[in-house]
């Protein structure tokens, strides 16, 4: 599906509303299902060729791995990687524009990562900023799972000031993007392994 598809300007158009009134939006069937089955693929051979690594916690010479905080595995994506990566790169910097045009953020640039969750992993409760640097301003993360189900947990918890607390499903195709300095949430540990694409929206 082109970005620029009648479905594609309506979903546009209801993640630039969700995000001004209320800080995140979730949309369904924002992928393909071909570029999504591609996507995940590409991330279980990257991940079988040991390109993936412990997600590690702070920045620079803080940085460590804590797996009693984060289990995922990462890879950054970089342009030519792969093709399925290479689309979802374009469709991610068509967002970004998308995003200047009607908020105003000044995003300037997008940083992304594919993730692994093992089964049992998690992340527990945070913000996606750094304390020393607020270069992030929209957090967007968007499932490659297959057929997943309730009983399988790995929700994104998500913790809207004064609101209830809201789990997402990692639904295979789906987005969820937020501001990044307002919104803490977690990833609940799940029953099978759980992937990802997970990226952020700077200003420089
Ligand atoms: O995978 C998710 O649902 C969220 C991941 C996350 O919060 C992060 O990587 O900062
Ligand atoms: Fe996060």
């Amino acid at each position: 599906m082109s970005i620029s598809s009648p479905l594609m300007q309506q979903i546009n158009h209801s993640i630039i509303d969700d995000l001004a009134e209320h800080g995140w939006s979730h949309q369904r069937d924002f992928l393909s299902p071909e570029l999504t089955l591609a996507l995940a693929a590409q991330c279980r051979a990257n991940a079988a060729a040991g390109n993936l690594i412990a997600a590690g916690v702070g920045r620079g010479t803080e940085r460590t791995v804590q797996q009693g905080i984060r289990g995922d595995h990462i890879q950054w994506l970089e342009a030519g990687q792969s093709d399925p990566t290479d689309q979802f790169l374009q469709i991610i910097e068509q967002l970004r524009c998308r995003l200047n045009q009607e908020l105003y953020l000044g995003l300037e640039e997008v940083e992304c990562h594919f993730a692994l969750y093992p089964p049992g992993a998690f992340y527990q409760k945070h913000v996606d900023r750094f304390h020393d640097d607020d270069h992030r301003v929209v957090s967007m993360v968007i499932y490659l799972n297959q057929d997943w189900l309730p009983e399988h947990g790995g929700a994104l918890r998500l913790y809207p000031e004064g609101e209830p607390e809201r789990d997402i499903l990692p639904l295979g195709a789906s987005l969820v993007l937020f501001l990044s300095a307002a919104l803490p949430h977690e990833v609940l540990a799940a029953t099978r392994e759980r992937l990802s694409l997970t990226g952020w929206f700077r200003r420089r």
